[in-house]
């Protein structure tokens, strides 16, 4: 695989207009982190809209975290704009296991083929139809658990699969890599799953999908570790996380990333 530190700089180098359809929780957090990394976030979700604003954008984020009805219209809708014109687009299926409108949603948005999938392991196993123990949006099941569900819808999918935890998990149903990138404290923050998307969305503009979402997942996950070091608890971890995603350069990404063929 190429060196991580190339596919952030490529990034950084495009300033790509990432188009995000996420939860009320996530919109904030995640716009910052995405002008951290050096994109250009735009959330929109209007129905009347948001299948016209998605053909200017060069990657699309469709998290289901508050859908309801006329945002699960919008999603289907930009989804197929993006699957119809050949670019990338990321699927966060939060809290799937939890309720029937959410398991019909995703059927729908998998039949779009995302370009990644990117949940933690009890979402992972939701989606694939193979149970899992999640406590709402949260993950209760261990990365490895859901690794072989992971390989099954990538298959189905044809795309990118990516388990986020204390290991990540990343395959294409034919490699696979973990990252060992991260810290305790990111999941005590919430909508940092969600943020991640949106550098895997950022990342994948122009750049093979399989490669962009390992480099996202290994700076994401570098950039705890930094912040960690100097963080209180989770707020001043907060503050201190979006600072180190923007200091993070291309050189310290290829020397401090942790990733291994799996
Ligand atoms: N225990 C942990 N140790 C190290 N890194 C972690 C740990 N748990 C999660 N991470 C990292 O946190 C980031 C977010 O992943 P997480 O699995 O928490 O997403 P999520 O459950 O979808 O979060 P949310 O729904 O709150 O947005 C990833 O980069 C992941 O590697
Ligand atoms: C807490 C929460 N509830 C719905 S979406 C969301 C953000 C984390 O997934
Ligand atoms: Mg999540």
């Amino acid at each position: 695989m190429t060196e991580t530190g190339h596919y952030l700089a490529k990034m950084r180098a495009t300033a790509p207009l990432v188009h995000n359809i996420t939860n009320f929780v996530a919109m904030n957090v995640m716009a910052n982190v995405q002008l951290a990394v050096g994109a250009s976030p735009a959330m929109v979700h209007a129905l009347p809209e948001v299948a016209e604003f998605a053909l200017l954008a060069g990657a699309l984020t469709v998290n289901i975290g508050t859908a309801d009805t006329d945002w699960a219209e919008g999603m289907v809708q930009a989804a197929a704009v993006m699957t119809r014109i050949s670019r990338p687009w990321v699927l966060d299926p939060v809290g799937v296991g939890a309720t029937r409108f959410r398991q019909d949603l995703c059927a729908r948005l998998l039949d779009l083929r995302p370009t990644v999938i990117r949940a933690n392991a009890s979402e992972i196993l939701a989606l694939s139809g193979l149970g899992g123990q999640a406590h709402g949006v949260d993950a209760g099941d261990p990365v490895e658990a859901a690794e072989a569900a992971a390989r099954v819808l990538a298959a189905q999918t044809g795309g990118v699969v990516a388990v986020s935890g204390p290991v990540d998990y990343v395959t294409d149903g034919r490699q696979a890599f973990r990252i060992g990138n991260g810290h305790a404290l990111m999941p005590k923050v919430t909508a940092l799953g969600c943020s991640l998307n949106g550098v895997i969305g950022a990342f994948l503009v122009g750049q093979p999908p399989l490669d962009a979402t390992v480099a996202a997942l290994a700076y994401y996950g570098l950039a705890g570790e930094i912040a960690a070091k100097e963080a209180q608890g989770p707020g001043s971890f907060a503050v201190a996380f979006l600072d180190a995603l923007a200091a993070l350069t291309p050189e310290a990404l290829s020397a401090g990333a942790k990733v291994r063929a799996a």
